[in-house]
């Protein structure tokens, strides 16, 4: 019985995040695994820090729905990555290909539907991504976060399994999370959160507001590669990463409450771990809007308060902190009532049943 997979996925971590929830459960039903991804995103850094899966980079080219000199480039690169795909899958004979989306993953499905092997794909958002409307007709089925979405979807292909959020995550340790940040027990801690490639608008606001909010709680702020600012490095109860891997479950655990942008994967991972939080979605300007549906879905289920970018000022974003945290014990409550059930059950499932034997 073949039980080789290959996953792809990546462009940002949010890309790559349900495959590393995915591989511990794959080993230990006997799967092997493989990767194709970019040579340069950071699906590479964050899969070649997993022992046992073989990466293979391909070339990729991004899509955009706008005016780009890149765009006369970049359909090259992906006939090229296309061709890279297709012999990698020939020569490893997976009996799946599994793909969370990203432009990287186009490439490896039409590699996968020429081969003849069969694939799935996972969208996150409520509206689904260029990267996946484009690779969908190649695929065999595709699981989908918010049940919305299947409206996007061939009736036939469709599947509605809900979030995938890593085991790790629940397992985090709030007095480590203290230790890492030198924090203390006792005062309330925000975790501000842009996303994983970090979030301008919301470090500037949240840094102009610093001094105001340290005197009611401890920040941690995560605000992406290149972002520091050195010159609050040594302010007392404001902690700043730029990006954070393993240890990221024990800043969650001793998070009282959180400010974040809202890509799919973080949101459901709050949720998972009941954290109250303020949501600044991405704008219509620089993405599709993904981020506003997926923020107003939980806005409307009571799990999240939202801030939109456009009414973002120093003054709105203190007032909504404040705001919820008064409120943080409503927000709790009404995510008790959330069931995500075992999606990560589902999908094993769904790979075991969709295999080519
Ligand atoms: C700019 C962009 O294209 N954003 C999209 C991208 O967001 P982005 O990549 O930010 O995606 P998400 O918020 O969904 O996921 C981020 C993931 O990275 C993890 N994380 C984050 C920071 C950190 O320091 N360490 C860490 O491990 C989070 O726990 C989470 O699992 O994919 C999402 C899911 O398709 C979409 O909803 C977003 O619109």
């Amino acid at each position: 019985m073949n039980k080789k997979i290959i996953l792809t996925g990546g462009g940002t971590a949010g890309h790559v995040m349900v495959n590393l929830a995915l591989i511990p459960k794959l080993k230990e039903r006997g799967w092997d695994i493989a990767y194709i991804g970019s040579h340069q995103g950071i699906e590479r850094e964050l899969i070649s820090k997993v022992e046992g899966v073989p990466y293979f980079p391909i070339s990729t080219g991004k899509l955009r729905r706008y005016f780009d000199w890149n765009n006369f480039k970049d359909p090259f690169k992906v006939l090229k990555g296309t061709l890279q795909a297709y012999w990698i899958i020939k020569k490893e004979k997976p009996s799946l290909v599994f793909s969370k989306g990203g432009f990287v993953s186009v490439p490896v499905i039409i590699g996968a539907w020429l081969n003849g092997v069969p694939a799935i794909i996972h969208e996150s958002d409520i509206t689904p991504g260029l990267a996946n409307k484009i690779a969908m007709p190649f695929a065999t089925k595709i699981c989908v976060t918010f049940p919305e979405t299947l409206r996007h979807i061939k009736e036939e292909k469709g599947i509605y399994i809900g979030a995938v959020v890593r085991e790790q995550l629940k397992q985090g340790n709030a007095d480590k999370g203290r230790a890492l940040c030198q924090f203390e027990k006792g005062k309330p801690v925000l975790l501000a959160m842009g996303g994983s490639l970090g979030s301008k608008r919301i470090n500037d606001a949240l840094r102009a507001n610093l001094q105001t909010l340290l005197a009611d709680f401890q920040i941690v702020h995560i605000c992406g590669k290149g972002n520091i600012d050195a010159k609050l490095a040594s302010a007392k109860g404001y902690k700043q990463f730029e990006y954070v891997d393993e240890e990221l479950p024990h800043l969650m655990a001793m998070a009282d409450i959180v400010v974040s942008r809202a890509g799919a994967n973080s949101i459901f991972e709050f949720l998972a771990l009941r954290k109250p939080m303020l949501l600044i979605p991405l704008s219509k300007e620089a993405s599709r809007g993904d981020q506003i549906l997926n923020a107003r879905s939980f806005e409307k289920s009571g799990y999240a308060a939202v801030l939109m970018e456009e009414d973002l000022t120093n003054e709105s974003l203190r007032n909504a902190i404040y705001h919820l945290y008064e409120n943080k014990d409503r927000y709790r409550q009404n995510m008790e009532r959330s069931d995500a059930g075992d999606t990560l059950q589902k999908l094993l499932t769904l790979i075991e049943e969709a295999r080519k034997s």
